[in-house]
């Protein structure tokens, strides 16, 4: 099987040789494609990698009929249709780490540049002026700089600027008095950040509350003459509100590495002498670009190979331990829950997973949408995946609870999943056993011992001489050679199960030939 590869923005080689050294991917590099010219090859590709530049809107995952996977290098994923990509299954992965360091030296480099008016002195000197008066700087050092949003980059800039000899003063909703404490910076509200800066520094990521969350309003808050930075995203700073409040006086500078709309040839901000820029350089180091690079090529070497991803953005990362510790029990997880799909061909309304014994320590989302998946499959084939299982079960009104529990009744660790539709509840619990792999060990409230594979009819009857031996009968006259039965009963001459292993798939006819036998209730095949 080959892969396809569309890298769609420039990537460092150095960085791509992951996908290079992969068997069975297929590597085409085709940037500046317009967004017509992206629609129509993105058609036959299963990845696509990108940067910031290339929009991955709906329309472009709509249009992509094989995309399994959308690698990211680098950290903001704005350029990309989130909600569209897990709705189609497709996972993103991004490269968060790999730019934190570049990202925080661009950050301090256009504090310092915008300080001491670095980029006017040169244009003045390019321009054959030697003026010693017009770019009076200021320093930093004692100066207050404000951090709004203090995860990775914004912290790095701390440290920094504190190296500077600057007061830092920052707000992030993660972050607590204690934690401030720590790192020797100053704590407070978005208002008193704004009101102490003498600089202000944005590292928060473009979201629905942070656009335009430098505004009008907030620039009423700021001290006269301050100075701001943005090496985040564009449309964190509302860019007409900080033109008129450079025009008044309010802002002395602003250091713009992000911009609204990007990529633009002329800005109006460019024409005002108090503002530099640089064209979203952030992450443009050789470092960053290799690292980025290999992180999201590496991730994407994983997906293929059916390994787990480093960084998934729509899906929770689960940590290599953590990963160990529940990856044996994928199959089991999704093979209940296609299971539990064959038991009713009623509108399931409710899903309730129990985690019980050893698995409860452990983060098992990842096995829920594994259950979740499972039982999708059924009407939904391959359009169900980890990625949209939770997504397409909330679509359709199924309410998905988790459950755990330490004490493994009798199992070092048990899962048991049920399904509630309006009129019946099932339930189906399996384990792994020591040496033995997978058992299913209970069907709703039969105890049994099957392996959950091949064909399985399940078989619900009456407790007569006889039920059995016509099923035995019925199924040798169709050629349908039994594996292994188990049966269990809830009390003598009450309600029975017959669970079979066959050797072939049986037809709908045979099951309502089944059906038809005396004392025989229910017949349901399951393909494992
Ligand atoms: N210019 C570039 O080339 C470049 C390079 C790398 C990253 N970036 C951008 O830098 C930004 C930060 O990246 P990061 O890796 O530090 O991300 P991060 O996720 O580590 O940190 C973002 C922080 O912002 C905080 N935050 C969210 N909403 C907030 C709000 N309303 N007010 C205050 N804080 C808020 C979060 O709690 C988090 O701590 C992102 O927008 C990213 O896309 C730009
Ligand atoms: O692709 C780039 O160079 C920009 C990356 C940067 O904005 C990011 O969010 O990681």
């Amino acid at each position: 099987m080959t892969y396809h590869i569309l890298i769609a923005d420039p990537l460092s080689e150095e960085g791509i040789y992951p996908l290079r050294q992969a068997d069975g991917l297929e590597i085409t590099i085709a940037t500046d494609l317009s967004k017509e010219d992206l629609l129509e090859r993105i058609k036959g590709f299963d990845a696509l990698l990108v940067r910031s530049q290339t929009q991955v809107t709906r329309e472009v995952i709509e249009a992509a009929s094989n995309l399994k996977i959308i690698g990211r290098a680098g950290v903001g994923v704005d350029n990309i249709d989130l909600d569209a990509a897990t709705e189609h299954g497709i996972i993103v992965v991004n490269a968060p780490d790999g730019n934190t360091n570049s990202a925080a030296e661009h950050t301090i480099a256009m504090l310092t540049a915008l300080a001491r008016k670095i980029p006017q002195a040169f244009n003045s000197l390019k321009n054959g002026e030697w003026d010693r008066k017009s770019f009076i700087g200021v320093e930093l050092k004692n100066k207050t700089l404000g951090v709004i949003g203090l995860g990775r980059i914004g912290a790095e800039v701390a440290a920094r600027a504190k190296g500077q000899r600057m007061n830092v003063i920052a707000y992030d909703p993660f972050l607590t008095e204690e934690k401030a404490q720590k790192m020797g910076i100053g704590f407070g509200t978005v208002g008193d950040v704004l009101k102490a800066a003498d600089f202000i520094t944005i590292h928060t990521p473009l979201l629905k509350e942070t656009r335009h969350l430098i505004n009008e309003e907030a620039f009423a808050k700021m001290k006269d003459g301050v100075q701001i930075i943005n090496c985040a995203r564009g449309g964190i700073i509302d860019e007409d509100a900080l033109y008129g409040a450079i025009v008044s006086g309010k802002v002395a500078g602003a250091a713009l590495d992000v911009f609204e709309m990007e990529p633009f040839v002329d800005h109006p901000l460019l024409t005002l002498p108090e503002v530099i820029a640089t064209p979203h350089l952030g992450a443009s180091t050789v470092e960053a670009q290799e690292s980025v690079a290999v992180d999201v090529s590496q991730d994407v070497v994983n997906f293929f190979k059916g390994e787990a991803v480093r960084n998934p953005v729509n899906l929770p990362s689960v940590s290599k331990e953590v990963m160990a510790k529940i990856a044996p029990f994928f199959d089991l997880a999704e093979k209940l829950g296609i299971f539990l799909s064959r038991m009713t061909d009623e509108a399931i309304e409710e899903v309730n997973i129990k985690y019980a014994g050893e698995l409860a320590n452990y983060d098992v989302r990842a096995l829920t949408r594994n259950t979740v998946k499972g039982i999708l499959k059924r009407n939904l084939g391959n359009h169900v995946n980890d990625v949209n299982a939770k997504f397409l079960a909330e679509r359709f009104d199924i309410k998905v609870n988790e459950h755990k529990t330490t004490t493994g009744k009798g199992f070092l660790h048990l899962i048991t999943a049920e399904i509630v539709t309006a009129k019946f509840t099932h339930r189906v619990a399996g384990t792994l056993l020591n040496g033995l792999g997978a058992r299913i060990v209970k069907v709703d409230d039969y105890v049994v011992d099957v392996v959950p594979e091949g064909h399985l009819l399940f078989i619900k009857h009456k407790d007569q001489p006889g039920a059995i031996g016509r099923v035995g009968t019925l199924l040798a006259q169709k050629d349908i050679n039994i594996a292994t039965m188990q049966v269990g009963r809830s009390t003598v001459g009450g309600d029975a199960i017959m669970m079979l292993t066959i050797d072939n798939r049986v037809e709908q006819t045979e099951i309502e030939d089944l059906t038809e036998l005396e004392d025989i209730y229910e017949v349901k095949a399951i393909d494992l």
